[in-house]
Formats: structure tokens, sequence, C-alpha cells
């Protein structure tokens, strides 16, 4: 399985064809490029030696008989076989064909727009070997036999004029389709270009009447003119200034008419010459270079293979405790006898920690009879954690789950093997566990689009967060998602800061990308929603709804980065301990959390939040209206169990991974898979070794609240290092917090609390947001002038 995985992320960085390595490409390249030239050698001396050749063609092992071909007996063999028995001279076509995909092999191009001219190449041959068939079946030579005969058997079935009106036809797809030729685009071409011509007629016009009237002007002189003369000159003149008006209006006209004519056409023919130019365009460097790809710049990332896990179950799997079962349906079956309900059907499914019998009742009992006897069967099985479900959706049966006396522990490594794992095509898949069946459980957290996990204290929590990680860190290269990890606890995902260079996302100028002060965690949760607007603001201008056709139409090379596209990686956030946040923080970071919870499942951020502790006032309204898809391990109290899950059982739940999921109405039970401290440890250490980005994923700058209150202008109040953060502010003509933070070696906060100073002062301009603030003092000596005055 380590294997398919190593060579399922080479063929993720690579388009291999037949998995061949670039030497064998350039090998099998040229080949391909020199029996091409052949070929086209061949046929191009077959045209001349034919008809000399043609006689002894069939003589082709008797070396007596010599060739007149330039490749000899085997080019007019080749020549013969594709030019004359073939598809005439459209053969050419075929060598060229053969010459471009050696070159294709040669410069490791795509093989996807290569097939596409395999196609139309095959088809413009078939379209000119029935053509000249056709129109010059007297030249065998021309349309070649298959021309011939294509036309032959045309014309019995759909006579002459039937296979002109074929032939064009399949021309017209050919231009149409291919060439992507339309009447719109012929009409334009004419139209501009007799707009052009009538351009050109009105430049040269008046400049040829201009020099005819100057040699009529140069016949007379000012002193042979009469008054009758000059009247007359008037009326010349006037006549030519007319004239000339009358050139220049009909210029101006012909402009307008050419220029409305054009207006309407050229607004047409821009728009429409603009989306294809642009898609021409992309379609261009998409053929050349290939898709763009997000993992160039670390091409040669090796996922972790799955050999670093460790495998629990050691290969048994789990056992069935045949005695056990046994036990346990005879106590269910006496049990709801002693309440009078008979039992006409129970099957059992064993799952990894806990058994499901399935009971169909005798016809007329309660389901709900059933439902009120959970704790007497529970009593009777002297078992924690049973669960009855009554109904099994869609089953129609009640499920009584029990759990084993000896469950196995579900590992990592056998559910990040299972194929439904390695082959999900999700764009954030997340192997939990299994279910009661036994079953791999993989879901996509791109389309939960949030998560909510609850659970006391010991009950499997970090585990669950930790196999999300991994999950997602054996499927996903660093460059298509980056984590933002919140750890009040300070111990529990300390381990991912080896990849912090790989894998994860922070606030510019931080030291830690693993948030442990929940100080950071607002500016953190800010930052996140200026990364947000910032990616609708870009999905809007690129006309696409979410974050999926957004990185497709950028790899397609159809966005500009020009214009500030760029690959958009999912951004995952994971909170550790969500109540110890509330508790300190409160609105401050409920409100953040709520706004990405609302909106940002389209621009590819998504929220895994935490929490020891389900309450109400952790678990808000607000949140739990935002977060569908939640997770229960085991809690103290129903009350918490309605709280996570709005329903009863996690209360029920026998702890280790033992757990429920819902995204919004099936409650499913899962055993979560089972990932030590030292198993992350080692796929951390693996991916911290490769070659990683030269830093982590930046977000974007956030200055905090305090910049909103207001201004404090009393100098003696400034800050010791204010003049030096002037100096440096001005020096650079940067307004940010976080330059100050670098250069003079300040705090988060003091840094901050400066440049509002700053700002009172009338140094810097006001907060922009993600942008740095506008420094309003142009250059040192303005500064002095303006702290002297002060
Ligand atoms: N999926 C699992 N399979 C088997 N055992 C598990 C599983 N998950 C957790 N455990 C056991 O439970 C112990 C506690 O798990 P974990 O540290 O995840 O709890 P937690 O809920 O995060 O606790 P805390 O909130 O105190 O950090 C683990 O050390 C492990 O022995």
């Amino acid at each position: 399985m380590a294997k398919s995985k190593t060579t399922k992320s080479k063929s993720k960085s690579k388009s291999s064809l037949f998995g061949l390595n670039q030497r064998q490409k350039i090998v099998l390249g040229s080949f391909f490029f020199f029996v091409g030239l052949a070929l086209f050698i061949s046929f191009l001396s077959f045209i001349w030696t034919w008809q000399a050749d043609h006689s002894t063609i069939n003589e082709v092992f008797n070396r007596d008989i010599p060739s007149k071909n330039l490749l000899s007996k085997f080019g007019a063999y080749l020549g013969h076989f594709f030019i004359y028995k073939g598809i005439g001279i459209a053969a050419f076509n075929f060598s060229i064909l053969v010459m471009m995909s050696g070159l294709y092999l040669f410069l490791n191009l795509k093989q996807i727009s290569l097939a596409k001219r395999w196609f139309w190449g095959l088809y413009l041959m078939l379209i000119i070997s029935i053509g000249l068939g056709f129109f010059a079946s007297s030249h065998p030579v021309l349309g070649g036999m298959i021309g011939y005969e294509l036309n032959d058997i045309a014309a019995d079935f759909i006579g002459k004029t039937g296979t002109i009106l074929v032939i064009c036809f399949l021309f017209i797809i050919y231009l149409v389709v291919r060439l992507k030729i339309t009447p719109k685009h012929i009409t334009n071409l004419f139209r501009s270009k007799a707009v052009a011509e009538d351009l050109q007629d009105l430049k040269t016009e008046p400049e040829q009447k201009d020099a005819e009237e100057l040699k009529v002007e140069t016949n007379f002189t000012e002193k042979d003119k009469t008054p009758a003369d000059q009247a007359n000159d008037a009326e010349i003149e006037n006549a030519f200034v007319l004239n000339n008006e009358d050139k220049s209006f009909d210029k101006q006209e012909n402009n307008n008419i050419s220029n409305s004519e054009s207006d309407e056409v050229k607004m047409e023919v821009e728009t429409t010459n603009e989306d294809e130019e642009v898609d021409e365009k992309s379609q261009k460097i998409v053929e050349n270079f290939g898709e763009f790809d997000p993992t160039l710049e670390l091409k040669n990332f090796k996922f972790p293979s799955l050999d670093l896990l460790k495998d629990y179950t050691k290969g048994t799997g789990i056992t069935i405790n045949e005695k056990e079962l046994e036990q346990n349906k005879n106590k269910i079956v006496e049990t709801l006898n002693n309440y009078k309900i008979g039992i006409a059907q129970i099957k059992a499914t064993v799952g990894p920690t806990v058994t499901l019998y399935e009971i169909i009742p005798d016809a007329g009992i309660r389901i709900s009879k059933i439902k009120n006897l959970e704790d007497d069967i529970a009593l009777s099985l002297s078992a924690l954690g049973i669960r009855i479900i009554a109904p099994i959706p869609g089953k129609g049966t009640i499920g009584i789950e029990v759990p084993s006396q000896k469950p196995s522990i579900v590992s990592m490594k056998s559910v990040a093997s299972s194929s439904k794992f390695q082959n999900a095509e999700m764009a954030l898949p997340i192997a939990f566990g299994k279910n009661i069946s036994n079953e791999t459980f993989v879901v996509d957290l791109a389309k939960m689009p949030h998560l909510l996990m609850a659970g006391a204290t010991g009950q499997g929590k970090s585990v669950g967060l930790n196999v999300i990680l991994t999950s997602l860190l054996y499927q996903k290269h660093p460059a298509e998602v980056k984590f933002v990890l919140v750890d009040p606890k300070k111990v529990e995902l300390t381990l991912f800061n080896k990849i912090e260079r790989h894998y994860l996302a922070k606030l510019p100028d931080t030291e830690e990308a693993i948030i442990t002060d929940n100080t950071k965690v607002i500016n953190t949760l800010n930052s996140l929603c200026i990364e947000m607007d910032a990616r609708y603001e870009l999905l809007k201008k690129a006309m696409v709804r979410n974050i999926r056709e957004y990185n497709v139409k950028f790899k397609a090379r159809k966005l500009n980065p020009e214009n500030g596209h760029r690959f958009l990686p999912y951004i995952v956030l994971v909170v550790d301990e969500f109540a110890d946040l509330i508790m300190t923080a409160g609105k401050e970071v409920e409100t953040p959390i709520a706004r990405l919870a609302q909106l940002a499942r389209a621009i590819g951020i998504h929220l895994i939040i935490a929490t020891q502790r389900p309450s109400v006032n952790v678990i808000t309204g607000m949140i739990k209206a935002n977060f569908p898809a939640r997770i229960a391990f085991r809690v103290t109290s129903k009350i918490d169990s309605r709280t996570i899950l709005d329903a009863g059982g996690a209360d029920q739940l026998i702890g280790r991974g033992d757990m429920l999921f819902t995204q919004g109405n099936e409650v499913i039970r899962l055993q979560c898979a089972f990932v030590d401290t030292p198993e992350v440890e080692k796929i951390t250490d693996f991916i911290g070794s490769q070659k990683a980005y030269p830093e982590a994923y930046q977000l974007p700058e956030y200055v905090g609240e305090e910049s909103k209150s207001p201004l404090d202008n009393s100098i003696e109040d400034r800050d010791k290092l204010f003049n030096d953060a002037a100096e440096v502010i001005v020096t650079a003509q940067q307004g940010s917090a976080s330059l100050l933070q670098r250069k003079l070696k300040l705090g988060y906060n003091r840094a901050g609390r400066i440049i509002d100073q700053l700002e009172a002062a009338g140094i810097v301009g006001p907060f922009e947001g993600s942008k740095a603030r506008q420094v309003l003092v142009p250059d040192m000596n303005a500064l002095n002038e303006l702290l002297k005055n002060e």
C-alpha cells in the first residue's frame, strides 16, 4: 500500500505516458520524429518516382531491382502503401503527426492536446482523401485507393450530389469545430477589410485633389487678378473651403459611417475577439506549457508512506466472539420477553468496538416501548454504552448497540490504506475510522463544511484531531492545503511545528505558527476574515462561484496572476480548546468565527472546533447554527449530548474514540481511528525533512482593534520610541506595525500603540484593513519640521 501511495504521489507530480521517465521519453520521442521524417521524405519522393517504381513494387525483396525513391525500396513501398493504396497525398499529414508526436514526447509536452491533434489530423486526412477521390478521381495518387473506394461506395448509395453534400458538411465541421471559423468571422474579416480600404481611399483622395488645386492656383498671380477675378477668387476660395469642408465633412461622415458601422461590428468583434483571444491565449499557453501546476515549487515532495503508521490490529482484524454474541442475544431476547415484547428476528453486525443487534419485534409492538427499556436492557446486559436506535433510519428495524468485551483498535494505518480513502475524489478527504459494519468511513471536510467536536476529557478528541490532520497530510500536497492551528493547551499540536513551512499558515511577523496565545487568536481570526473577503473578491473577478471552479480556471491559465489571481489553497482552521477561548475572549472570538462559518465555505476556509465543555455558553446558538457537522465523543451528561448533537446518545458512548457523527440528519456511530503521538511525530519528521517553502503561508496582516480606539494625541504620553518609530516609518514610507515590530524589536501591542500615536500626530493615515497605512510625511526633513512645530 505504501508503494501505491508513492506511485500515486509520483503520478500526481507528473503526467507521465505509460509511466515513462524523462530519458525514455527522449529516446522514444526521437524515434517517432525520425520515423515521421522518413515517411515524409518517402512520400515526397514517391510523388515523382511512383510511376517508375510502380511496376516493381511487388519485388521489394529482390535486391537486383533498384528503386528511384530517395529511401529506396523502403520509401517506395511506404509511399505505395500509404499514398497509392491508402489515403493519397493526405498521407503527408500522417507523417507530420508522427513527427509531432515525437516532438511532444521529446519536449515532454501535454499529451491531451496531442490526442486532439491526432483526432483532427486523421479527420482532415479523411476529408482530403474523400474530397480528392471525388474531384480528382483520374489521379489515383491524390485521393488514394481509400478516397476512390469511399467515393465509389458513396456514389452508389447517395449519388454524386449526396457525396458532394457530405464532403461539404464534413469540411464545415472541421472549419467550425477545429479552426473555430464561423460565418461571423468571415463577414467581420470582409467588413474590416472594406473599412480599411475606405479609410485608405479617404486618406489618399484629398491629398490628390489638394495637389491638383494647388496646380490651378499657381497659374494665377495676384497681379493678374481683376475685381471680377477677385470676386471669382473669393468664390473659388469659398468653394475651396467648402470643398475642403465638404471633404472633411465627407471624411467625418465616412469616418462616422465606418465608425458607426465598425462600432456595431467592432463592439461585437472586440468582445468576441477578446474572449476568444484570452481563451486562445490560455489554450496556447496550456498547449505549450501544460496546465498550471501548483505543486511545481515542491515538485519533488513525497507523501509520507503508510509504513510510518503502526498497525495495532496486526492483520487480525476484528475477532468475532461467538459465545459473547450468543450470550448478548439471549439476554436481549430475555429482557424484552420480560416486558412482553416478542422478537420476530434478530441479526448481529460486529463492528470494531460495538456490535449492533438488529431486531424486528413481533407485529403490534410499539417502538417507544422498546426505547423506554434502554436502561433495563443495559442493566441486564451489565454493559456500559448501550444505545438503542429505534427505528434504524431506512431499515425498519430496531438497533441495539452493545459494546464488545474486547474492543479492537482501529488503526490509522488500516483506514488510511483502505481503497475508499486512497481513491477518494474529495477536496479534503478525512478517514475518520470505521462504522458499525466495520467499513472505513471517509468524509469530505469541504462538504461539511465546518466541524464541531466535543467530548469530555480523555475520550479521544485530540486523537480525533490528529486523525483529521494526518488524513489531510496523506492526501494533500502542501500547495493544496494550509492549516491554521490554535492550541491553547500548548502541547497537543506542537508536533505540527515541524511542518510549518510546508503546511501551516500564520500572520506576518509572528514567530510561532501554532497559536497558543488567545489575543493572537483574535487577530488570526480577523485576518482570516480579511483573507475571506479578498478571496471573494478574486472569485467575483474570475466570475466563478467557488474555490474549486476558481482553481480549475486558474490551472487552465485563464486567470492572469498579474491581476492579483493566485492559486488558492484550502485553509483549515483547527481550534483545540474552544471553551477556553470563548471564556477569555467572548464576542471578539465568536463574531469572526460565526462570520467565517457563515461565509467561508465557498472560498475554501473550513473550521474545526473542539471543546471539552459543550455547554450552551460555549457552543452558542450562533455557532451551532453554522456548524451542521458535529462529532461527539463521550460526554458526561445527556444535556451535553443534546447541546452538541441535538440528540442524546453521546453520554452512553464507551470512550476511547467511540463517537457519534452527524452531518445534519442521521447520527452515525463510529469508532475513531487511533493515531498515536509517535506516529504523528514520524509523519511530521518525514515531511519536515523535505524541501519546504521559504516561509509559512502568509495570512493578511490585521491590525488589532486598539487602532480603532480614540486617538491619543497627548505628547507626554507618547512611547519612548515614538521618534525612532516615526523615523523608521518615514524612511521606509510604509505605515505598518509589523515593520516597527521588526525594526525596533517590539511586541505586537506596543507597535500597534505607536502606530496609533503616529496617526494622531498626522504621520500616518488611518487604518485601511489589510493594507499598510499611508505615510503622510514625505521625508525626514518634513518629519523634523513637523515634530519641531508640535
Ligand atoms: N480512537 C481511539 N482508539 C483507541 N484508543 C483511543 C482512541 N482515542 C483515544 N484513545 C485513548 O484515549 C486516550 C485519551 O485520548 P485523547 O488524548 O485524544 O483525549 P482528549 O479527549 O483529547 O483528552 P483531553 O481533552 O484531556 O486532551 C488516549 O491516550 C488513548 O489511549
